[in-house]
């Protein structure tokens, strides 16, 4: 077995081969960094082959690089830094990461139900003193699963579901309704490592109604999700903000905290999901607008992103959209929804102009 003191090939001889990458990584990792990075190690022992690992796997990664420990965003900082400030839009050195969860600042109720069909809000979160997901080992991925259930005990009116003991139709139903992650057969969970003993420790609480969810394991050690149907967003937001405050609280009382930092927010195995972690969508129907040649230029001067309605890397499917924030990073919750709202709102006028055959310009952000 290898060891730390071994001597190794000078790093030059060992740089991956990114050719056929489009991923962000690719524009930064230079001989000199790798070089620089290639043989040290996080506390825990994760290294940077393994960060980037999943990136010479899968070519359609769209940034390249993961975290296995809340280290890793220090020790491999030459490579998440500028990744991060690309991603985000942001200077990390001017960005403050300031958690506001008060719904009640919101403006604008509900979204025109002619147009959203529902409406989902969901952040991740990781417990400080426990590898991430792609690193972290069996014990410590049950030890996480017991903090976290012990928590949602002090929720009423929801149950935890593990997969392991979930049978075939449950499963299945709870997937085709959007409540529950799919099952990595293959792409990103199975290629960085998050999906080793699966589906061990992984599961899901929800409440009879299905509008809070919480999910275990999965990409990372738990997101929590408020959704329903329709457009009554402020609902969503608010149900958000207070199961987000009460998991907090009751995982402080096991002496647990999140990962989180000043400059970073919220830590999480992607750095997309940095900052607040939080990703707000609606599927609403825009199927004009998502056929003009300007859709997604649009959406990139906005800081939005477009899925297909079965989730991330699946196609628009008549004209039904996922628009969710694409940047979670440098401002708040209430910021970060408030902007979201009102620009689901402006593609809601543009669809509606284009339906009436009307000219959009001034309504263009740019
Ligand atoms: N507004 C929404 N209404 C109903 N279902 C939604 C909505 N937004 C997302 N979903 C569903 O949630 C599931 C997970 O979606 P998806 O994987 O794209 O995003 P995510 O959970 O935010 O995580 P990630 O960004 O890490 O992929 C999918 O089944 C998707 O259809």
């Amino acid at each position: 077995m290898a060891n730390q003191n071994q001597k190794r090939y000078p790093a030059q001889s060992d740089f991956p081969d990114l050719s056929k990458s489009n991923a962000l990584l690719k524009d930064y990792l230079t001989q000199d960094i790798y070089a620089k990075l290639r043989d040290v190690r996080t506390s825990s022992g994760f290294t940077f082959d393994r960060a980037i690992q999943h990136c010479l796997d899968r070519v359609t990664e769209t940034i390249g690089i993961v975290a296995g420990d809340e280290d890793s965003y220090t020790v491999f900082a030459d490579i998440f830094g500028p990744v991060i400030e690309r991603y985000h839009k942001i200077v990390r050195a001017e960005c403050m990461n300031v958690t506001d969860l008060s719904p009640e600042k919101i403006t604008g109720e509900i979204f025109d139900e002619n147009y959203v069909v529902s409406t989902r809000i969901r952040a991740s979160r990781n417990i400080r003193g426990f590898c991430l997901p792609p690193f972290c080992c069996r014990s410590e991925r049950r030890a996480v699963e017991r903090s976290i259930v012990c928590a949602l005990n002090s929720f009423p009116g929801g149950e935890y579901h593990p997969l392991s003991t979930m049978d075939d139709a449950l499963c299945k139903s709870l997937m085709s309704n959007h409540y529950l992650f799919r099952t990595p057969k293959v792409g990103f969970q199975l290629v960085s490592g998050c999906a080793r003993d699966w589906p061990d420790a992984r599961g899901i609480w929800y409440t009879e109604d299905k509008t809070l969810i919480f999910w275990v394991n999965e990409e990372d050690h738990m997101r929590v999700i408020s959704m329903q149907p329709g457009g009554h967003v402020k609902e969503v937001f608010t149900r958000f903000c207070n199961a987000m405050k009460q998991v907090e609280q009751t995982l402080k009382i096991q002496n647990h905290q999140f990962m989180w930092r000043a400059d970073l927010g919220y830590l999480s195995t992607e750095p997309a999901n940095l900052g607040t972690g939080l990703r707000a969508s609606v599927h609403v129907k825009l199927p004009n607008l998502s056929k003009h040649p300007r859709f997604y230029k649009i959406l990139s001067s906005l800081k939005l992103e477009c899925r297909g309605t079965a989730g991330y890397g699946s196609a628009i499917k008549d004209g039904i959209c996922d628009i969710s924030n694409s940047v979670r990073l440098g401002v708040s919750e209430v910021y970060l929804v408030q902007t979201w709202i009102d620009n689901v709102n402006l593609l809601i006028q543009i669809e509606m102009r284009l339906e009436n055959i009307q000219p959009i310009d001034d309504l263009l952000p740019m």
